[in-house]
């Protein structure tokens, strides 16, 4: 168990625009915010200081190797320690070595990194009549999962189109995560089908916390976000949410609930490990439909 079992996580649902700084200052002041109202953690949504847009993914990036330059990476370590709290900072283009990642950091309350994730899972689709992205044309994927022991707990972190693999999250679980947090942005039909869904399947099959924060919805935008940040907790229970607007989730988690949950429902003694056939994709055998 972690130091506080128990504390209150603020969702920072940020309204995004091109102005990097007025995005910086939103943030800024949405997480004092979160503080004052008691959240130890506050998360922030995916590219929270930069449109959701490829072709500027580019020009809003910063490298975090030389901290001093980048000034979304020092906002958030600054923050984090006047505040002394734990933030999981959304994501943010980086650039590192001349590639470009969707990139968590995570700080702890001395204002220290803590953890950086890449988004391992990029989002390239082409749904006829509704999306066409290719995040692959601009990004390059992270390459490993990230766990993380904070001062609120071990979490596991994914970005967005990372939460449809619930390999990611049964790998959390696995290495003992409490909570998992997904910053995201789901665009409009995506998120009124699959939003809700995939978070509360991921918390409900681990027995896990997750959260998520998305920013919210700006109809004018190149790229409509359903919004929707969320605590669900390890029962698939939805703890608390928001609309699509910009707003703060605050919300208690009280870490006892899993093991609840665990002893009334004990997954694991039930799973049947002898007859499942973990197959990677790759080698899967067409479909064929038996008559
Ligand atoms: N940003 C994303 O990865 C978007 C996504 O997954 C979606 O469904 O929309």
């Amino acid at each position: 168990m972690p130091k506080i079992p128990k504390f209150k996580i603020g969702l920072c649902q940020l309204s995004v625009t091109s102005d990097k700084n007025i995005n910086l200052v939103r943030a800024r002041n949405s997480i004092e915010v979160a503080a004052k109202q008691g959240a130890s953690l506050v998360v922030l949504p995916e590219m929270w200081n930069c449109p959701y847009s490829s072709d500027l993914f580019a020009k809003y990036a910063e490298d975090f190797g030389d901290n001093a330059a980048s000034l979304s990476f020092s906002m958030l370590s600054e923050v984090a320690s006047c505040q002394g709290i734990t933030i999981v900072g959304g994501s943010m283009p980086e650039w590192d070595n001349g590639r470009l990642y969707n990139t968590c950091c995570v700080f702890g309350p001395d204002g220290k990194l803590t953890a950086k994730h890449r988004k391992t899972h990029l989002f390239d689709v082409d749904i006829p009549g509704d999306i066409l992205l290719k995040e692959s044309d601009t990004f390059t994927a992270g390459g490993e999962p990230t766990i993380v022991d904070t001062d609120v707990g071990r979490i596991g972190i994914g970005i967005c189109h990372d939460i449809r693999f619930p390999e990611l999250a049964m790998l959390y679980r696995a290495r003992g995560a409490h909570l998992i947090c997904y910053p995201g942005a789901f665009d409009m039909s995506t998120g009124e089908l699959l939003w809700e869904l995939e978070q509360r399947a991921r918390a409900a099959d681990n027995q896990l916390f997750v959260a998520t924060c998305a920013p919210s919805r700006d109809s004018a935008g190149c790229y409509t976000i359903w919004g929707h940040s969320t605590l669900v907790g390890p029962f698939g229970e939805i703890i608390a949410t928001s609309g699509h607007e910009e707003t703060i989730v605050i919300a208690d988690i009280d870490y006892s609930a899993i093991e609840h949950r665990r002893k009334v429902l004990p997954l694991e003694k039930h799973r049947r490990g002898d007859i499942y056939l973990f197959v990677d994709t790759h080698e899967q055998k067409p479909w064929r439909i038996e008559s």
